[in-house]
């Protein structure tokens, strides 16, 4: 009997490590399944230091267990304002219940099924949150788009997505119907509306009779999940194809880290319905974190409604673009309190030295940018914390290894200007879009050895910091010297005339090319003697940055070319300066 006894004993020594190890794995494994968000594995992910999961759905896999923790009183998941007395609130679970109905007019009167294309057209309206959504549940792939396209831009997005189902408002639906005839895999038509249209599905009507019961289709982390149109700032829009791995899990890290998220915050990002940062400041950054997306459809830009938006609700967060951080100042912020306000954003293009200061020295508050594109995401960013050194884009954000190359591939030492780049090292990181969509030569094209080339030009600091000069095309060769117009627009705005400018090469018969400014005046210089006022705008630059890149010529004009989403249009101006030889 002894002898049994030792050897039950003996066999439970040596197996005692398989046991625990056993029983540490089916602990682990209940507490993945019935934990409801594993906010410490996903930002594991988000940093690619654990392998991206095989299926991954944002909507089931993050929305649905926010609304299994949530607990009254909490922020709502939407806030939605329309400054005319409009409101909706959303948690979680409404969310869910709302986006299910959508997920079932998709499917059903749509007749959309799992990898069809929809582009979606509507303004800051809550019903583009509820789309979104149901998206995902369904599998359809979501195409956004600005409500400022024409009927040729429409066309264009039509044709190029072959998408089957568009849905928008009022207004735009008879630009559609101007194209809907030349876009032969348009199938269905679906109208936000109070009013019926001919040839149109109603949103509203076939909400209202969708059944609330609806299974989250399960999405592999390589299923495509969207495809974005790019800016157009530089030739025509590309069609940027992300995953629900790269757009789901991809922004774990930005909401975080950049945005600082929280489920106590609440975050008011301006972008336009249309453009990835409304995906990175009003879905996918916020919702990971818990955090409240608020939104003010805004019909127009209007300074005084924004700084009174930041007086009267409670946004702790702002995320915007230049310009509008540009248009701010220039009203006297002193006079407002933003109770709640404590981080404050800003991407899509650089940031001038001078606004992140009169914003500071207002406000009290930095501006911390980020440097980010369509096919990536946020590339550098000042994360909360870190020190922030005016005009550079901060340092690279992770996963990302950003690196300055020459056209070899080689890296560059530190103060050499070079190519921004992002290393890929065995595999491309999860995070990257999938491909330009019908496009594998442009998508070939990014790639430079072991790098992933984004297209813009810079330098990297001793700390790791990286400086913007320009994309590649608006980068000036004058007289053998290499000019970013950054710099030069930076310098000008530090002068009281300026409120903008956009600097671009010009043709000149001595250097080849010289640096040209066109120059927005502020209102109380407007009378001024433009040829005096040049002058001085000349020795301004020159006084507070190297000479050689004072702007030759200088043109005063009443506005500035820009692309939908803001940006200034450098390729326009430039080939109209060049085509005037
Ligand atoms: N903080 C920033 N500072 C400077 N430039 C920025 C910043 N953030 C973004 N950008 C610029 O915006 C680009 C990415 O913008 P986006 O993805 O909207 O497409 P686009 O380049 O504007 O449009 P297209 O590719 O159609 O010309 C970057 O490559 C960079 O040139």
């Amino acid at each position: 009997r002894s002898l049994w006894i030792s050897g039950i004993l003996l066999f439970g020594v040596l197996r005692s490590p398989w046991i625990i190890q056993t029983f540490y794995r089916l602990f682990h494994q209940c507490r993945k399944t019935f934990a409801p968000l594993n906010l410490t594995d996903y930002e594991a992910i988000g940093r690619c230091e654990q392998e991206v999961p095989e299926y991954f759905n944002f909507a089931s896999d993050v929305l649905d267990k926010w609304s299994q923790i949530e607990k009254e009183p909490s922020n709502p998941a939407l806030w939605w304002i329309n400054g005319k007395g409009g409101e909706r609130k959303w948690s979680f679970e409404e969310l869910g219940f709302e986006s299910r109905k959508v997920a079932n007019v998709l499917s059903g009167p749509c007749g959309l099924q799992r990898g069809d294309r929809i582009i979606v057209i509507l303004p800051r309206i809550p019903e583009w949150w509820l789309l979104n959504t149901a998206c995902m549940r369904t599998g359809v792939v979501f195409i956004p788009g600005t409500t400022q396209l024409t009927a040729k831009d429409i066309c264009y997005r039509l044709l190029a997505s072959k998408a089957k189902c568009i849905v928008t408002i009022d207004a735009l639906a008879p630009v559609v119907d101007s194209v809907a005839s030349q876009c032969q895999f348009l199938k269905t038509k679906l109208i936000v509306s109070e009013s019926r249209r001919a040839e149109w599905l109603n949103f509203s009507d076939l909400l209202k009779a969708a059944p609330a019961v609806h299974n989250c289709v399960k999405t592999r982390s390589q299923d495509p999940m969207t495809i974005y149109f790019t800016s157009g700032t530089t030739g025509f829009p590309k069609m940027v194809e992300h995953s629900y791995g790269s757009f789901g899990l991809g922004f774990f890290i930005c909401g975080r880290y950049w945005m600082n998220l929280t489920p106590s915050d609440v975050v008011w990002s301006m972008s336009d319905t249309g453009w990835i940062k409304a995906a990175i400041g009003n879905v996918f950054g916020p919702w990971f974190q818990g955090t409240c997306a608020f939104v003010h459809a805004m019909p127009q830009f209007d300074p005084k409604v924004i700084l009174n938006t930041l007086c009267r609700y409670p946004v702790t967060t702002l995320c915007s673009a230049p310009t509008v951080y540009r248009m701010l100042v220039q009203h006297d912020l002193t006079r407002y309190t933003f109770k709640t306000l404590k981080h404050c954003l800003s991407g899509g293009e650089p940031v001038n030295p001078e606004v992140m200061e009169q914003w500071k020295n207002q406000t009290g508050l930095n501006i911390y940018e980020g440097y980010g594109q369509t096919e990536i995401g946020l590339i550098c960013g000042n994360m909360k914390g870190m020190k922030i050194k005016p005009g550079s884009l901060g340092k690279a954000a992770p996963p990302y290894d950003v690196q300055i190359i020459d056209e070899k591939g080689s890296v560059l030492p530190p103060g050499e200007e070079g190519d921004i780049a992002i290393k890929i090292d065995a595999k491309r990181p999860f995070t990257f879009f999938t491909r330009y969509v019908d496009d594998p030569v442009k998508t070939a094209s990014t790639i430079r050895g072991n790098f992933y080339i984004t297209g813009d030009r810079g330098s990297m600091d001793e700390d790791g910091y990286i400086w913007f000069m320009g994309r590649s095309d608006d980068v000036i060769i004058s007289s053998g010297y290499r000019i970013g117009p950054f710099e030069v627009e930076s310098a000008l705005i530090e002068h009281p005339a300026v409120v903008e400018s956009a600097v671009v090469s010009s043709p000149d018969p001595i250097r080849g090319e010289v640096v040209k400014a066109f120059v927005v005046l502020s209102p109380s210089f407007t009378t001024q003697d433009r040829k005096k006022l040049a002058c001085e705008l000349q020795d301004h630059v020159k006084k507070v940055t190297a000479p050689y890149k004072y702007p030759r010529k200088i043109e005063f004009v009443e506005q500035l070319p820009k692309t939908i989403t803001g940006k200034i249009r450098r390729s326009e101006l430039r080939n109209k300066e060049w085509g005037q030889i």
